[in-house]
């Protein structure tokens, strides 16, 4: 019997890696193994799925819509034939791919045959629909919304119920066939994702035409650093930096909290920080990713701002 994969997409900073930690936390028994896709150098979602560490395959430096597709079927492949094989795949996008080219290398008969797309959920983010409706006439954004099975309005606890409303008919009209549910930290019903028989090879839509956005509409950058950070330059980098930016993730440390690592978040203008996962044996004290529209970020400048905020032993 094939095995059944679900997709999730989205857009930057939207959920995805919630969502993907929340079906796994809630798998019951399944053992379900996840493929997920950073665009920069250094996969952060790899380390922030919890506790399945076995069951993770990463794969960074590109985008599995275009230049790692080949990546992801032999990574498939190489999942399915595992002893014992998963109950389930989930493949993470990232946010900056077109899932209908990965939808159209799902469809190709053989992978079909032995692992079969169950289900397209597609991310979006209540607040920052809320704060700026126009999102959705991104052409990526539509793509992921487009492709999807079922749309989960994440974040719902950032805004009123009115905006609720609101934030679902924008992707109601979108989108009137799909089903959505408005979801907060992800936690949509497994059985929703899992539903069962996997559905009849669906065509491919516009897979090809919408790409052309994918990569190169964004460009990334990353950072470490072997010693702990001034939180305060550190926060008056992230304040200059975020207007260029639309996302930013990874671990960070700081001289004021020694030995306490962070996760910071930067999803628009709503930066976090947090605890973080147990730290990966040999990685760098501080791991960054940025990601900004092409163009938008001066990595020579970004770099000295970044490393000003390292705070060396005297
Ligand atoms: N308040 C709130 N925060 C959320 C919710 N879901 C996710 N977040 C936060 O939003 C940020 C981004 O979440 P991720 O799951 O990393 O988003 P992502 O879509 O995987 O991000 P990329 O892979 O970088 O595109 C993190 O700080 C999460 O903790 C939610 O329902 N409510």
């Amino acid at each position: 019997m094939a095995i059944p994969v679900i997709l999730v997409t989205g857009f930057l900073g939207a959920g995805k890696t919630t969502l993907i930690n929340h079906l796994l936390s809630a798998a019951d028994g399944r053992r379900l193994a996840a493929v997920v896709n950073d665009f920069g150098a250094i996969n952060i979602d790899a380390d922030l799925i919890a506790g399945a560490a076995d069951g993770v395959v990463s794969l960074a430096n590109g985008c599995i819509c275009c230049s790692l597709q080949g990546d992801l079927l032999r990574t498939l492949g190489r999942l399915m034939r595992r002893d014992p094989p998963p109950d389930g795949i989930i493949i993470e996008t990232s946010g900056v791919s077109d899932p209908a080219e990965i939808v159209t290398s799902l469809l190709d008969p053989v992978i079909w045959r032995e692992a079969a797309l169950e289900a397209v959920i597609a991310l979006a983010d209540a607040r920052a629909l809320t704060d700026k409706p126009d999102l959705l006439d991104d052409a990526l954004c539509r793509a992921q919304i487009a492709a999807a099975d079922i749309v989960a309005l994440n974040k719902a606890d950032l805004v009123t119920p009115d905006e609720l409303v609101r934030a679902r008919a924008l992707l109601a009209a979108l989108r009137p066939a799909r089903v959505i549910f408005d979801v907060t930290e992800g936690r949509i019903a497994p059985e929703l994702a899992f539903a069962g028989e996997p559905q009849a090879p669906r065509e491919p839509g516009q897979a090809g035409r919408a790409h052309g956005f994918s990569t190169p509409r964004f460009e990334t950058m990353s950072w470490t650093a072997d010693a702990p950070l001034s939180l305060p330059r550190f926060q008056a980098a992230i304040g200059k930096l975020s207007p260029h930016l639309v996302r930013a993730k990874g671990f960070v440390a700081f001289r004021e909290q020694a030995g306490r690592p962070l996760l910071f978040q930067l999803v628009g203008e709503r930066a976090t920080l947090g605890p973080a996962p147990a730290g990966r044996d040999g990685a760098p004290l501080v791991r960054l990713v940025l990601i900004a529209e092409n163009g938008k970020l001066d990595a020579d400048a970004t770099r000295a701002m970044l490393e000003a905020c390292i705070e060396r032993e005297v």
